[in-house]
């Protein structure tokens, strides 16, 4: 799994005790600074949560040089924390990162957009819809090897359950020991919200979907006067009506942050290795390291120890058929990920 430590930014590492450093190489120690949370970014302008829960606006500090501040990202602060009306605050710090949920660069709405779209979020919520447009197993699996590899932890959601079942489609999903919700949102009322907001209380998440599946409209029922279907209130300064906010996370009322992210459709998985999805999977991991060491573990692999493994067939390794069809079952989720990075490579 790759973790954005920070450390390719010299003012994050850990300095050297006070008495080792030369006077003439001192910088401020930012470490001090109160710490607050980046929830909106909007054209050069940062909206942060302080500790106390004080809103404040920034603006980059020149200590920062080019170092990248994400949605989610944890940053020092100095100038004016009053969070009064025009005053500015600046970020003068980045703190290293939990994690870094990234997507392709042909996906970004434009070509100055970031790479890396949110940083220290915990959970990804696919979201899909039952029908209208109907739900794909494809992006799903596309979904669930970014959040992987990216350390999220991933909730599948299927809305719309109104306009149809969606018990066929989650059972594709059921050996991926994954956290699941059926919400249907409208006029009728909006089951299964509250079951997602428990599974998102406390927490930083991240919704992704296609256009159209219902986010907006979960957002709204997540976040009550969020007003995210009707036009975007300016998530920096939360006046006035602004079109252009680039990404921005909204407090749950139980606590915790769910961050909607305009334009992410699909994840570039060029940066992920079949290591990484099969760390996901220990059993499988386990079994595969008997494998060759060039093989691919996909099913027109000839020679796979994923095969043997879930056959159970080896005297040395007996199981009964129970629990070689749950092996089976396994090594078929581990290769449909598989397929679904093969899928995602480059075309020549
Ligand atoms: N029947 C039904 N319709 C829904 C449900 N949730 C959303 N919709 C409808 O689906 C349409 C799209 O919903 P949005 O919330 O705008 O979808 P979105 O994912 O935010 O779409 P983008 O903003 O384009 O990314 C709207 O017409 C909603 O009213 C649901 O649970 N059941
Ligand atoms: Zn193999």
């Amino acid at each position: 799994m790759r973790r954005d430590t920070g450390t390719d930014d010299p003012r994050v590492r850990v300095r050297p005790g006070k008495g080792s450093r030369p006077r003439s190489k001192i910088r401020p120690d930012w470490s001090a600074r109160p710490l607050g949370r980046v929830v909106a970014i909007d054209r050069g302008r940062y909206g942060v949560v302080l500790g106390d829960g004080t809103r404040v606006v920034g603006v980059r500090a020149r200590e920062l040089g080019r170092r990248s501040v994400l949605l989610g990202d944890r940053v020092r602060m100095t100038g004016d924390l009053s969070g009064r009306a025009d005053t500015l605050a600046r970020l003068v710090a980045v703190e290293p990162r939990d994690s870094v949920l990234r997507r392709s660069r042909d996906d970004a709405p434009d070509d100055r957009a970031e790479k890396a779209i949110v940083a220290n979020a915990q959970v990804m919520v696919i979201v899909v819809a039952a029908a209208d447009p109907a739900p794909r197993t494809g992006m799903v699996d596309r979904c669930l090897v970014a959040a992987y590899e990216a350390g999220l932890e991933p909730v599948l959601c299927v809305t719309k359950a109104d306009l149809a079942d969606p018990a066929g489609f989650l059972a594709r999903f059921g050996s991926f020991g994954l956290a699941s919700v059926v919400t249907s949102v409208g006029a009728g009322g909006a089951d299964g919200v509250e079951e997602l907001a428990r599974l998102l209380a406390g927490r930083f998440s991240v919704l992704v979907g296609h256009s159209g599946v219902g986010k907006s409209t979960l957002i709204n029922a997540l976040v009550p006067g969020a007003g995210r279907a009707t036009g975007r209130v300016n998530a920096v300064t939360g006046r006035g009506r602004h079109t252009s906010t680039s990404a921005v996370a909204l407090e749950l009322p139980g606590g915790g942050w769910v961050a909607d992210t305009p334009g992410v459709r699909s994840f570039g998985l060029g940066h992920v290795a079949a290591e990484d999805v099969l760390a996901v999977f220990p059993d499988v991991a386990e079994a595969a390291t008997w494998c060759l060491p060039m093989c691919t573990h996909l099913a027109d692999e000839p020679s796979c120890a994923l095969d043997a493994w879930a056959g159970g067939a080896s005297p040395f390794d007996p199981v009964a058929p129970a629990a070689s069809r749950a092996r089976a079952e396994r090594v078929r989720v581990v290769r449909r990920l598989l397929e679904s990075l093969r899928a995602a490579s480059p075309v020549p």
